[in-house]
């Protein structure tokens, strides 16, 4: 039993937390006896901690785990909340028994029921493409059409009209225009104006999601990454959701959104109707923190949109202090975003600044962060408390590399390591054939995504005599398991199926690129190699999204760099090997250094964060909205717990830092 106790109408404390005493705040949040409350508070306030002492206040007082559910935007979020239970003392048992999930996973679970059979799931925009264009294809031969002058069909294979109709289908989703106020208007330019999207789009998102939920059907041919919420929030506006799911859970006593900066109009549906059981909400969130505007994210919800649908009183309760990091941080924080920060932290925070040079070896930030990571060892600190914040992935080329020459294990999150995306992997095979090595690709896994490589960037079409009747799924699974199972047979492959079955324009860069490997040699041979290849142009044939081409360009660019290292381009593709090899040895180490990119580390926190490459054009950088750069900035330097370190161009240094002073 406990002797707390609070005011605000709040009872005492029946659950005493390890590790943390909680403030009276805290408390007011973990015993509040008004059953809605909403928390604005910034990044490091407590606001997933006080969500996980609700859980446990609850559990203490006899709810079953079962009923207590929390929902949050991203799969981090979900774990950061699990981590804060067991941090807090709940037991490992009843942690696995909360139902913690994030919104998507909540809304796949039910409609499995409802769905009565496995609908597929294609995560990537790449996997959506062909359905996009047979929705384009669609209305440009719809002889029905009325507003033809209005339409503006792409030409076939323009991949950035693939990249904007998704946008517009997140967006259209994510705030559930069409489903909430038009959904039986006809589609016309002046709906598509109110919606703030073109007609054409408007157009295509319709036939969009006639392909991917026909008529006929009950259940959708597939969802994209965020459609199970999308099409959870429709079955609940047009009220169709069964009743007595084993998904949906009846009996929620606590219910409680995590992130919820994060939330937008189809999970704030979801929300609703979970919020029709008498049960306790909390929802907290930091506005600073929103990332995923495309997606429809808004901070309205977490400023009190859900009273509108509903009749509940929403009280409003605080966090003010940060525990994460010392007053000097919450100062810098409070600059940049402008907005009162204050630290209750019992421990200091050290800031520092560091100066980088693109050209000086010794100088460069990836060698600056070796140092820094030896010296945290050497002072016997966890490896896994240091965390290397990245804006973008091809960022990580030369750091993975410095980090390997150094034998520091590292993890990396939010992305791949350099070597096995798909470029670098095409470049290995390529270096392969031209040498003959492939064998030198130990792992058989390796070399089957390097046969995939070529496949997927060549549009490779495989011919087998005798064998009209297979796929071309089929075709291809056995011509990869064949290179596969003898390494030995990839040239026969790159000549027989590869050449032959590409455009005479794709066969002969590829030629022209194996030519160059065998005949050349000295600096800039992969240069050389790139412009033969123009891996740039396939890029643009295969990628959807801008930014991922522009990682293309990143990643080359670093392999360039590191192959100028090597006399021959065997070297070269030998030393590849062998980091990887290296990669796969340090993967054991039990504890290693976080490799990430910025926004897959939302809602975690590091004793040491640095964040490298702090250069006008890199971070901020020119893909994203100049708000959402500042919030991910914001959410990288909120990370640090102890120390923070920037390392900033010395002759085009971020802004970002500039403000922070
Ligand atoms: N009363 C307390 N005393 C000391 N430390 C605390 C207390 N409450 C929480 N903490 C610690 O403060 C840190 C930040 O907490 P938490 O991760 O819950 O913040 P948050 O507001 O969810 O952060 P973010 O929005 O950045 O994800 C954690 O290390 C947590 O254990």
């Amino acid at each position: 039993m406990s002797a707390a106790s609070n005011g605000d109408g709040a009872s005492a404390a029946k659950f005493i937390p390890k590790n943390i005493a909680p403030t009276q705040e805290q408390l007011a949040i973990q015993t509040a006896v008004d059953n809605t409350i909403l928390v604005e508070a910034n990044a490091g306030a407590a606001k997933t901690t006080t969500l996980a002492l609700r859980m446990a206040e609850s559990w203490s007082r006899g709810v079953p785990p079962a009923n207590c559910m929390a929902l949050t935007y991203t799969a981090t979020a979900r774990d950061a909340l699990a981590a804060a239970l067991s941090k807090i003392g709940v037991p490992a048992a009843v942690v696995r028994q909360f139902r913690i999930e994030t919104f998507e996973s909540f809304a796949r679970a039910v409609l499995a029921e409802v769905d009565g059979g496995v609908v597929p799931t294609r995560p990537t925009a790449e996997s959506l493409k062909a359905t996009v264009w047979d929705a384009i294809e669609a209305i440009a031969k719809d002889e029905g059409e009325r507003c033809r002058a209005e339409l503006q069909i792409p030409s076939l294979g323009d991949n950035s009209a693939v990249e904007s109709f998704l946008r517009v289908d997140h967006s259209l989703k994510g705030r559930m225009l069409l489903a909430l106020d038009h959904g039986d208007s006809p589609i016309t330019p002046e709906l598509a104006a109110s919606l703030g999207c073109s007609y054409t789009h408007l157009r295509v998102f319709k036939a969009y999601e006639q392909i991917r939920q026909p008529w006929h059907l009950d259940y959708p041919t597939f969802r994209g990454a965020f459609d199970a919420t999308y099409d959870l929030a429709a079955l609940i506006l047009k009220d169709e959701l069964p009743a007595n799911l084993k998904a949906w859970p009846e009996r929620v006593r606590v219910l409680l959104v995590d992130e919820m900066h994060d939330m937008n109009q189809a999970m704030n549906v979801i929300l609703t109707r979970l919020l029709e059981a008498n049960c306790f909400f909390c929802g907290v969130g930091d506005v600073d923190q929103v990332i995923y505007s495309a997606a429809g994210a808004d901070s309205k919800f977490l400023q009190g949109e859900i009273k509108r649908r509903g009749t509940r009183r929403i009280k409003r309760l605080a966090l003010t202090s940060s525990f994460r990091f010392d007053a000097t941080l919450a100062k810098a924080v409070s600059r940049f975003k402008r907005k009162p920060c204050v630290s209750g932290s019992a421990h200091a925070t050290k800031v520092a600044t560091h100066g980088y040079a693109d050209d000086a070896e010794a100088d460069s930030c990836e060698n600056q962060i070796v140092h820094a990571i030896r010296q945290w060892a050497s002072s016997r600190e966890k490896l896994s408390g240091f965390a290397v914040l990245l804006r973008h992935p091809s960022q990580s080329v030369a750091l993975e590399n410095a980090l390997l020459a150094a034998s520091i294990p590292y993890v990396s999150r939010g992305f791949d390591s350099y070597l096995m995306r798909p470029e670098i992997l095409l470049i290995r095979g390529l270096l392969a054939v031209a040498t003959d090595r492939f064998d030198s690709i130990d792992d058989p896994q390796t070399r089957r995504k390097v046969v995939e490589a070529f496949v997927f960037f060549c549009d490779v079409n495989i011919r087998a005599a005798g064998l009209d009747h297979l796929s071309q799924r089929e075709l291809l699974k056995r011509a990869v398991d064949a290179v596969c199972d003898n390494p030995l047979i990839l040239r026969d492959f790159f000549e027989n199926q590869v050449l032959k079955g590409v455009t005479p324009m794709v066969a002969n860069r590829l030629r022209n690129a194996v030519r160059v490997v065998q005949s050349e040699s000295g600096p800039r041979l992969l240069a050389r190699v790139m412009d033969a290849l123009r891996l740039d142009l396939l890029a643009i044939g295969v990628f959807v999204e801008g930014e991922r081409r522009e990682e293309v360009q990143g990643n080359l660019l670093g392999l360039m760099q590191l192959a100028d290292r090597f006399a021959t381009p065997a070297d070269f593709f030998l030393s590849l090997n062998e980091s990887e090899v290296k990669l796969r040895g340090l993967r054991v180490a039990p504890a290693r250094v976080v490799l990430a990119h910025v926004a897959s580390v939302k809602g975690l926190e590091f004793d040491h964060v640095a964040l490298p490459y702090l250069r006008q054009g890199e971070f901020p950088g020119p893909t994203g909205t100049p708000l959402e750069e500042e919030n991910l900035f914001y959410v990288g330097i909120t990370r640090a717990r102890r120390f923070l370190s920037l390392y900033a161009h010395r002759e085009l240094p971020s802004a970002f830092v500039g403000r922070l002073h």
